[in-house]
């Protein structure tokens, strides 16, 4: 009760997307580690994609060595520890990657991306769209350690100039240069966009969505 009241931050579950490498650069691996401290140091749980390659198992190492509660969201496909390695904490087995898309999201209050490759990079976007739908308020970080995102942040500043991304919707993506500046940020983060169709319009059970959030807007 004393420690909930403590509590400093309002997310209790952050979702974290990452490389399966750990980059050339070693800040790219000191970043997954400061991230996974931050979260501790602000009582947070982690939820990402298990195992422990690249910077995944950075992350998720840093937050269970700070005694907070790791939930890797894993495809039985590629549990076998010559594929990811070993995972701490709680692993949860799921069908498929669409699945384990679905209950990442669902698990957790706030998603953020560090430096990483295709499945990053779809698993943030895939957020960033939803957001944009309307099928989740929850908030969107972007960890853009050493500019390794700027030539993503210009492409989206391209898109709203040429009218494909509507200017509101290029907030949903918050960005900072460390974990630190990044985390206020989503703490602070009010959705200026317009939602194209409710959270609760949507297929709820389909997506595994509970029909309250414990975000609200
Ligand atoms: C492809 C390689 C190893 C596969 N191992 C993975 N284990 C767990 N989760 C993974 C794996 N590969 C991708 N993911 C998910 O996508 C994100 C990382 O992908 P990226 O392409 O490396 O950016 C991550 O958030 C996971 O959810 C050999 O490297």
């Amino acid at each position: 009760m004393e420690k909930e009241m403590m509590r400093t931050s309002k997310f209790k579950r952050i979702c974290v997307f990452c490389g399966s490498s750990q980059g050339k650069k070693r800040s790219y691996q000191d970043a997954a580690i400061e991230l996974g401290r931050e979260l501790v140091s602000r009582d947070i749980d982690l939820v990402y994609g298990g195992g422990s390659v690249g910077l995944m198992g950075l992350v998720s190492q840093a937050v269970y060595n700070g005694g907070r509660h790791v939930l890797g969201v894993i495809p039985k496909t590629l549990m076998p520890r010559e594929i990811t390695g070993e995972t701490v904490g709680e692993v949860r087995p799921v069908a498929d990657m669409h699945q384990r898309k679905a209950e990442m999201a669902r698990q957790s209050d706030a998603f953020i991306a560090l430096p990483g490759g295709y499945g990053t990079l779809e698993e943030l976007l895939e957020v960033i769209t939803w957001a944009q739908l309307g099928i989740h308020d929850k908030p969107v970080g972007l960890l853009n350690v050493d500019g390794y995102y700027n030539s993503l942040l210009c492409f989206i500043d391209k898109a709203v100039e040429e009218g494909f991304i509507c200017p509101n919707a290029r907030h949903i993506i918050i960005s900072a240069p460390t974990a630190k500046e990044l985390m206020k940020k989503l703490e602070e983060y009010v959705p200026r966009h317009e939602i194209v169709a409710s959270k609760l319009s949507w297929e709820i059970e389909q997506l595994g969505y509970p029909a309250k959030c414990d975000i609200s807007r």
